[in-house]
């Protein structure tokens, strides 16, 4: 059975591409999101997120109308969730979008479709998931009732990098987790209508475990790079050249330290492994702990540098400036959420009783959570006025800056930019 129409549920940085990729091969798609302005301008052509060539696919997809966006679920043949599953106090997972998601098309579902789950969930979800969806509707039989069921269930975890999505979510291999055989076969049918990459088939627990893992391991890969930071300020080692040199090893590639690990997914998924194995999950806690402790950490290096400061140059911190460069999560993005640089920024200017400036050149406000202690500055005008600065982000724009630009006695460089 072909895949007429089919429906995104959660219109956000995962849900809204797919959605757009699905509606470029000419199917028609639905999108629901419970935010009715993003569902306004997607259904104005125009998009709410920022993600590079999306707006352009939205748009054209919109005006053939191939994409529309509703705040209601409606009929379709396969049904795609991407809500967020963010975790509550204590780092536990919160299913609850996910409860609400499929609480809201079990009215809709009919014999034949297909419901992929598709949100980084904890391994047990889709079949809690396909649970939910049974007490709903106990007219239709679901993969936990029956061999032959009315409903097919998967787990599909999305992997696409921010900055990339449209690229990767085409190209990248795709974990396949169906309840049974049978719901892997159809939910590899429906990625097939644009994926270049391989569907690789296994069950909805492995799947689930598998997009964790992946996620875990860059978060330990960090750690031990930011782990490594601190050993070698404290050995008076430059840690930028030490990883180089270890790196031209052929089986060594360590990743970079910096001022902790933000985003929405790194920072937040190895927790969803910790939950649920908290005496086996050491290695993965420690790894959050070691990334989640950096910008407290890097707040301790300005105090230092300041107090040397203090001491060269015989003023009051008062009369001193501090220039943060950078306050998104990553480099060459304007994404501020779960930002350890924003982190850093905020440590410093509650602390720090002169001027604290930012530099951010891919945003044009200072964020609220700042505004009362900070300001944003140019790059310029930091270089040139401030007495300490401090790099949290290795924006292009900052690593172009000329190093004869970079004057100043104190820095306090968590990218190695500024070596
Ligand atoms: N953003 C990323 O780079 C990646 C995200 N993921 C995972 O994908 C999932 C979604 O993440 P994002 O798209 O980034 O989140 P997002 O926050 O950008 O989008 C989620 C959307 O779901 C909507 N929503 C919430 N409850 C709903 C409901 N009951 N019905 C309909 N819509 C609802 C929200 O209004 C929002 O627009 C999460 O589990 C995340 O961990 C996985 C890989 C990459
Ligand atoms: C295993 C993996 O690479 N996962 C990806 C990741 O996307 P995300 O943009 O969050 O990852 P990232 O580029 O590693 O950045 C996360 C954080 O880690 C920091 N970071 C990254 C690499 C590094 O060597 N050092 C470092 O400190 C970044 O600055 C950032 O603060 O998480 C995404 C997700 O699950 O949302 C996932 O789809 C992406 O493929």
């Amino acid at each position: 059975m072909s895949f007429e129409t089919i429906s995104i549920i959660g219109l956000g940085y995962i849900g809204l591409p797919t959605a757009a990729v699905f509606a470029s091969k000419g199917k028609k798609v639905v999108g629901v999101d419970i935010n009715a302005r993003a569902v306004e301008t997607i259904n104005r052509g125009e998009i709410h997120i920022i993600e590079p060539d999306l707006d352009r696919v939205v748009h054209d997809a919109v005006a053939r109308g191939d994409l529309r966006a509703t705040t209601k679920p409606e009929a379709a043949e396969a049904f795609l969730i991407a809500v967020p599953t963010p975790f509550r106090d204590e780092h536990q997972p919160d299913l609850r979008f996910v409860k609400a998601a499929a609480e809201s098309i079990a009215p809709v579902l009919k014999k034949g479709d297909l419901v992929i789950l598709e949100s980084t969930s904890p391994v047990g979800s889709t079949e809690q998931m396909a649970e939910w969806l049974a007490a709903a509707r106990p007219d239709l039989r679901f993969p936990q009732q029956s061999e032959a069921p009315d409903i097919f269930i998967a787990y599909c975890p999305e992997r696409v990098l921010p900055g990339q999505v449209m690229v990767e979510l085409i190209n990248n291999d795709r974990v396949i987790g169906g309840m049974s055989a049978a719901c892997s076969a159809r939910a590899s049918e429906l990625y097939r209508i644009f994926l270049k990459g391989e569907c690789v088939e296994t069950n909805a627990r492995t799947a689930e475990m598998c997009k964790l893992t992946e996620n875990s391991f860059r978060d330990v890969n960090i750690a031990f790079a930011n782990e490594l930071s601190l050993i070698c300020a404290d050995q008076g080692i430059n840690v930028w050249e030490l990883i180089a040199l270890a790196n031209r090893h052929p089986r060594v590639n360590i990743l970079q330290p910096g001022p902790g690990v933000g985003g929405h997914c790194i920072a937040v998924d190895p927790w969803f492994i910790v939950a649920q194995n908290p005496e086996l999950a050491r290695l993965i806690r420690t790894a959050r702990e070691v990334n989640d402790a950096k910008p407290q950490w890097v707040l301790d290096q300005v105090k230092k540098a300041l107090a040397d400061c203090l001491v060269q140059t015989g003023k009051r911190a008062s009369e001193l400036t501090i220039a943060c460069f950078g306050l998104a999560f990553k480099p060459n993005i304007d994404d501020l959420r779960e930002s350890p640089a924003m982190g850093v920024a905020q440590l410093i200017a509650e602390w720090h009783s002169g001027a604290t400036w930012v530099v951010e050149p891919n945003i044009t406000q200072i964020p609220s959570a700042l505004a009362e202690h900070a300001t944003l500055v140019a790059c310029e005008e930091a270089l040139n006025q401030a007495d300490l600065l401090v790099m949290l982000v290795d924006h292009h724009a900052f690593r172009a800056i000329d190093a004869a630009q970079v004057t100043q006695s104190w820095i306090v460089d968590t990218k190695g930019v500024w070596r």
